[in-house]
């Protein structure tokens, strides 16, 4: 990826650039500042996404003084939440969500409760979505919208119940699907929705078998979901509906939603399955289709933008820390040993990162966004040979996605398309065994490579209560008449985002933030440049 970097170390995108490398980690220090003009379509088979590109910051006149209130209102464009209204002429409901006295008989008698008026989240309600002032480009982490790193304030809508409603519960029939590969909490995410749903009184719920699959194969059948169904799925890891990869036509789809009469379509999944999600609600829109898609972001490898962490994140690193932890005892217990993990984490090194921080037995963290070399006087072999001398052991942690430039490229793809990365765990494990023989010292390498246990273990508890509040927003959403969108939580509040905003690009570690220094701190390690 190309960037012309300025002297204060800030890089500025080309945006040719983003179009050929959209699903690539780029470390834009500018804010966007989006456009309607610089809208760009992502294709992909007959489906296609608009991002917004990240426009250079001469996009802004910040001799204007009212510079600040353009963006700001650029942004509320932005941050818009598509809704049914949008396209048809509606007139809402009151909810029948009740949030206290849920017996049967007090939800016949709603008025008897003042909750009309309070307890509810109002349209207007925002949380913040940046909470740091920058006072220069140069502090830790800095997102500058201008050279001055002015504090602007971003705001993003909140998420919950509202008061008023677009659908009549006991007529909707709501789809749910996961896609993409596992991940921590899947299951916990269906079983809140599906109990959700029936809290607001929705009878008909199913489930789409195998991700967008269950839509074009005629050979998979709906499964209908209940609170008996669904009771308890969360003990187990994996997805009760299964997952797939694989691309499937948008307008096959949106067929099969038709045919099926779905009116609410809950997807749970990646940066690839919101890309599909929002081509869904946008052919949904284009046929005239009351119908509300809603995406829930699922990733181990916490790769989606603006928010402050995905579930199946925090488990995953938990479970990572256990690789780590045996890595290590496989290392000190040997003579000149060195363990070697390798974690996922196709462009994103957060597992890596957190799972080193928290473990506190890494020795050097490789990660995508931060190049390596491995030969030289500061390669990483060199500082190996460094620690068995002087500690006697040492542990590496890797992530799937680091070191890609020193190995050989092949233009392999998954079904969707995703590039297939070589191994550069077995790479750097060949090539640390080559060293030490060359200079002749011995060393006891022990590799381990967890990736697939890592995401199929059940949520842990705070993933788990983060996919309870993101399944019932979620249906939240849908009764709000919301569509297009997904939920996440930024700043520790939740909140609702239209989905281009999340996967313009995938969300990486900053090599700049305070978080990676702090494992710098913790590694000791040296840059291998
Ligand atoms: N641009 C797109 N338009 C429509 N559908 C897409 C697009 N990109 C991906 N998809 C579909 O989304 C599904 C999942 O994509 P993908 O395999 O990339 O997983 P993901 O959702 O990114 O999850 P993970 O984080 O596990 O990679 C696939 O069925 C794929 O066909
Ligand atoms: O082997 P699969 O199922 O394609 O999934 C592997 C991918 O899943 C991810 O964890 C994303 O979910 C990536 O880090 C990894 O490359
Ligand atoms: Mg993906």
């Amino acid at each position: 990826m190309a960037f012309s970097s300025l002297p204060n170390g800030v890089g500025l995108m080309n945006l040719n650039h983003l179009h050929k490398e959209l699903n690539e980690c780029f470390n834009v220090k500018y804010l966007r500042f989006g456009t309607s003009k610089r809208r760009l379509t992502w294709n992909r088979g007959s489906s296609s996404v608009v991002v917004r590109a990240v426009a250079p910051n001469s996009d802004i006149d910040f001799s204007d003084q009212d510079w600040k209130q353009h963006y700001q209102e650029e942004f509320e464009k932005r941050f818009s939440l598509p809704h049914l209204r949008d396209v048809f002429d509606l007139t809402p409901i009151p909810t029948t969500f009740f949030l206290k006295n849920r017996g049967s008989e007090a939800v016949e008698d709603a008025s008897r409760t003042d909750e009309k008026k309070y307890g509810y989240v109002n349209d207007d309600d925002r949380a913040l979505l940046r909470v740091i002032k920058f006072s220069s480009p140069t502090s830790a982490g800095a997102e500058c919208i201008d050279p001055n790193c002015s504090w602007v304030e971003q705001w993003v809508h909140r998420a919950g119940p509202r008061q008023q409603i677009y659908f009549e519960p006991g007529k909707v029939k709501a789809g749910i699907l996961t896609c993409g590969g596992l991940c921590p909490g899947l299951n916990d995410v269906i079983r809140q929705i599906v109990l959700t749903l029936e809290i607001y009184g929705v009878k008909n719920i199913v489930g789409i078998p195998y991700g967008y699959r269950g839509f074009f194969d005629k050979s998979l059948h709906e499964v209908p979901l209940s609170r008996q169904v669904v009771q308890n799925i969360n003990l187990s890891g994996g997805s009760l509906l299964g997952v797939s990869r694989g691309n499937g036509e948008v307008s096959d789809i949106v067929d099969s939603i038709q045919a099926r009469r779905i009116d609410m379509l809950f997807i749970l999944g990646g940066n690839g399955t919101h890309a599909g999600a929002n081509a869904i609600h946008e052919e949904c829109c284009k046929r005239k289709l009351k119908i509300c898609v809603v995406g829930v972001p699922k990733t181990i490898d916490n790769d989606i933008l603006l928010m402050d962490k995905t579930f199946g994140f925090d488990t995953a690193v938990e479970e990572a820390q256990r690789a780590i932890n045996s890595a290590y005892i496989e290392a000190h217990s040997a003579y000149h040993g060195i363990g070697l993990v390798k974690l996922m984490g196709r462009n994103s090194g957060f597992i890596s990162m957190h799972a080193s921080l928290s473990s506190g037995q890494i020795d050097v963290c490789l990660i995508p966004e931060v190049p390596f070399k491995l030969d030289g006087p500061y390669g990483v072999l060199k500082h190996l040979e460094h620690l068995i001398k002087n500690k006697g052991s040492a542990v590496v942690c890797v992530a799937e996605g680091a070191g890609q430039d020193l190995l050989e490229k092949s233009n392999a793809r998954d079904l969707s398309g995703n590039v297939v990365f070589g191994d550069i765990g077995v790479h750097i494990q060949q090539k640390i065994k080559k060293h030490f023989k060359e200079i002749d010292v011995h060393a006891d390498v022990k590799y381990i490579d967890p990736t697939y246990m890592i995401r199929a273990v059940r949520a842990n508890a705070s993933d788990a209560i983060l996919c309870t509040v993101l399944g019932q927003n979620a249906v939240h959403g849908a009764f709000a008449g919301f569509s297009g969108i997904t939920v996440g939580i930024c700043n520790t509040h939740y909140v609702y985002l239209p989905i281009p905003e999340v996967i313009s690009s995938a969300r990486c570690v900053d090599p700049n933030s305070r978080m990676w220094h702090r494992c710098l701190t913790s590694t000791g390690q040296p840059d291998f440049l």
